[in-house]
């Protein structure tokens, strides 16, 4: 067994308890290194806290120790003091996990155990696999990073990611197969359920016989049979058509499914991967996602933290990007002046990491090569607007505007459906693409692109603005 680099830490007054000595010798035994109680060295990876009773006290240490970026606490609850309600106060608190201790060789195992775990999965953490690929140490990335690389390491269950567009889901899936740790893992099979079409029956999921419809010149595997014995990653499954969800489903919870133009049934086995922005469970509440289906699917549900979340870590992935992007560029000399990192730590992010990258390739688009970026380097329609043209936007011809309109007899439905039109036309005129519109309206490109097509179908040809 490893040896682990540990402290104990003693709740009850700087005396230790007999029951707490045990535990240390027991803990001592099971081949884990303790530090002396109350040792505070920044050097120790992992604090055990051994506690009789939760009181305020314990839990605002528990709370302060915990706090993101500092410890990860494993809590030893001493049975039989700890109340039923014990371990879920200290999950609350911040420890990472708890373990009730009900006798020395049985509470040192699994103290072992669980420790062993996560020095495994901080193995993967810092691993060159995980660096290269994935850029972020703020505590929600890496919060993220050890869930997901644990669910690799560990389980087979189906994996549902949720989060923002832009966030990394597919990064993310591409992580879990990269981990999976299966002797004879074959392919990752990505695909994305926006484009698969319901007139072709599945057969872009299924595969088809020849001939079992008007273009089926041959017949072809679908993405179940070539990832049989891989992974499957469905790219935002909230938008599978849903006589399709009910042949996801006998794939999933059965491993069989037919060609299209077929009767025999096929067998298979992969690892699923989903992801989706929607939030499924609504969808499963106004029917349009089975419910069946999304129990199957989300055997353990990992939600990506948004950009603003993640703050700490705009800048390296900002210079991540100008590698990527630039690999011909000495990156060493290419540094950021102070009013660039400020301005993109400050921004918005609707997209998230994706337009993170998008801005940073189009500021090295516009950098000669040599010396600082500057903000000279910001493209022209991310520069803050001259003051004297921005007024107070509710003043005297916002609300001129609204006289108008209720005097013409509009609801406030019509005026606020006309308000937000206008505001989508005009941003949409002024900017250089869809997603700088979207950037400058705060909502994300995905959600303009389908305000924009909703807005074509519903509205009289005549209306329609011309763009
Ligand atoms: N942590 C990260 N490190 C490096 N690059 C990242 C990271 N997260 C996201 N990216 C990059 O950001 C872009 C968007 O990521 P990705 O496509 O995985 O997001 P997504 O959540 O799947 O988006 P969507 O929901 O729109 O499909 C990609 O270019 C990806 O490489």
């Amino acid at each position: 067994m490893r040896p682990f680099t540990c402290a104990i830490y003693y709740e009850l007054g700087d005396t230790a308890s007999p029951r707490h000595l045990h535990a240390h010798q027991a803990l001592c035994n099971a081949g884990i290194d303790m530090l002396p109680p109350r040792a505070d060295t920044a050097s120790t990876s992992v604090r055990l806290l051994g506690f009789d009773e939760v009181n305020d006290e314990v839990l605002s240490r528990l709370s302060r120790l915990a706090a993101p970026g500092t410890w990860r606490v494993l809590a030893i609850a001493f049975a039989p003091f700890a109340h039923p309600r014990t371990a879920w106060q200290l999950l609350e608190h911040g420890a990472a996990d708890v373990v009730v201790w009900r006798n020395d060789s049985d509470g040192a195992r699994e103290v072992a155990a669980r420790l062993a775990r996560w020095t495994d999965v901080d193995a993967i953490v810092t691993s060159d696999v995980v660096k290269r690929n994935l850029v972020g140490r703020s505590p929600a990335w890496l919060r993220t990073i050890r869930e997901v690389a644990e669910i690799a390491a560990y389980t087979d269950v189906p994996l549902l990611l949720g989060g923002e567009t832009g966030t990394g889901k597919e990064l993310i899936a591409r992580l879990v197969h990269t981990l999976d740790r299966r002797p004879t893992k074959r392919d990752l099979v990505l695909v994305d359920c926006t484009t698969l079409m319901p007139e072709l029956s599945g057969s872009e999921l299924f595969g088809h016989e020849r001939g079992a419809f008007t273009g089926a010149v041959a017949s072809r595997d679908g993405a179940c049979a070539l990832a049989n014995g891989g992974t499957l990653f469905l790219d935002e499954i909230g938008e599978l058509p849903l006589a399709l969800q009910a042949e996801l489903l006998r794939v999933v919870q059965e491993g069989t499914y037919k060609r299209v133009g077929s009767n025999s049934w096929q067998q298979v086995k992969f690892r699923l991967v989903c992801a989706t922005h929607r939030d499924l469970t609504a969808e499963v509440q106004r029917g349009t996602f089975r419910r069946d289906l999304f129990y199957r699917i989300a055997g353990i549900t990992c939600t990506l933290p948004t950009l603003a979340e993640r703050t700490d870590d705009i800048i390296p992935l900002a210079e991540h990007f100008i590698r990527q992007v630039r690999p011909d560029l000495d990156t060493d000399r290419v540094e950021m002046d102070d009013a660039v990192r400020d301005y993109l730590v400050g921004r918005a992010y609707p997209g998230n990491v994706r337009d993170l990258r998008q801005l940073v390739t189009r500021m090295i688009a516009r950098h000669p090569g040599a010396g600082h970026l500057s903000v000279g380097d910001i493209p022209i329609d991310e520069r803050p607007v001259a003051s004297d043209t921005v007024g107070d936007w509710r003043g005297d011809a916002f609300a001129r505007g609204i006289r108008l309109a209720l005097a013409a007899g509009a609801s406030l439905r019509e005026i606020s459906s006309e308000a937000s039109s206008m505001a989508i036309r005009i941003a949409m005129d002024e900017s250089a693409s869809l997603r700088s519109a979207a950037r400058r309206l705060g909502v994300s490109a995905r959600a303009l692109q389908l305000r924009r097509a909703s807005e074509q179908t519903s509205t009289p040809p005549s209306m329609r603005p011309r763009r």
